[in-house]
């Protein structure tokens, strides 16, 4: 158990080597959730991926006959629900929620499934944000998983933190994209994963780059690739790059990620079997 002081402790700041609120994976998931393998995908920065990431890993693992949630704790941006079509409130029982699955089988918990209309905005406070993730992991019934995504907001905020400290993640998987901007925060997150003894299983440079259509040329965009070095730079494995694909664009929009059969889904089942699944 916590003590006081560590209940309400900063476990980024605290210089304390036994802080509790510094120990991951303190509280347990719901008594009916059997959930083998827990693993975060952050990203320093919005806007680099993290979500469509989340989703390839998930259509990836899916077809390699895991069972897969997906816990979105992107609370005031969730994107999750509509990549994968889903629209259906979870199922309230006397003994907690049961999350509607996608499609392809996929169960997704989001807080945009909670709300009236999928546009409404989420005007809360860390606390309250913090609460509803620790409940997706606390009250939702996730029965049997080999794997649950946690798809994170972008930074280092409340939400993250919340994950961090209280979820037993295996890891983090860290989205990033080639501008110097993104690489700075992802040293952030890096440091921010190590405060909180959590490892990170690797890095993913997405929007690497284009493929031209008529000659398949790699154009890119956005410069050079920094991801080889910004990994080695921090010390974590480089899991690899992800082009931009209009067609995931497309897909994703139109909430059928789970059909999706381009170049990068077998990037990700590269980056499966690297981080050992
Ligand atoms: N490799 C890619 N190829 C084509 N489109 C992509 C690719 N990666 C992301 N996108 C598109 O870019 C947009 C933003 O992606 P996404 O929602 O995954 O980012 P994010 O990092 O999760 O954003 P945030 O955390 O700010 O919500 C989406 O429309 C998505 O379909």
């Amino acid at each position: 158990m916590a003590t006081g002081a560590c209940e309400t402790c900063n476990p980024l700041t605290c210089n304390s080597t036994t802080c509790e609120a510094k120990k991951p994976g303190r509280i347990p998931p719901h008594e009916l959730s059997n959930i083998k393998h827990v693993i975060g995908i952050m990203s320093g920065k919005g806007g680099v991926g993290k979500s469509s990431v989340t989703a390839l890993l998930a259509v990836a693992l899916q077809q390699a006959g895991y069972q897969v949630g997906i816990l979105d704790a992107d609370i005031t941006g969730p994107s999750i629900p509509r990549m994968f079509g889903v629209r259906r409130p979870p199922e309230g029982t006397g003994h907690g929620m049961i999350p509607p699955q996608s499609p392809g089988g996929t169960r997704i918990m989001s807080l945009n499934l909670l709300l009236p209309h999928e546009d409404d905005p989420v005007i809360w406070r860390g606390p309250l944000i913090g609460g509803a993730v620790k409940q997706f992991w606390t009250d939702v019934i996730w029965g049997d998983l080999d794997y649950l995504l946690v798809d994170l907001p972008p930074g280092t905020g409340d939400a993250p933190l919340t994950v961090l400290q209280s979820l037993p993640l295996d890891g983090l998987v860290i989205v990033s994209s080639p501008q110097e901007l993104a690489q700075m925060v992802v040293r952030k997150a890096v440091k921010m994963a190590a405060m909180m003894n959590v490892k990170i299983l690797g890095l993913v440079e997405n929007m690497s780059y284009a493929v031209c259509p008529d000659c398949g040329k790699e154009i890119y965009l956005f410069g050079p690739s920094r991801a080889g070095a910004a990994a080695a730079e921090a010390g974590i494995p480089l899991l690899g790059t992800l082009p931009l694909d209009p067609d995931l664009t497309a897909l994703c929009d139109h909430g059928q990620v789970e059909d999706y059969r381009g170049p990068l889904l077998e990037r990700a089942r590269e980056f499966v079997r690297k981080i050992g699944g």
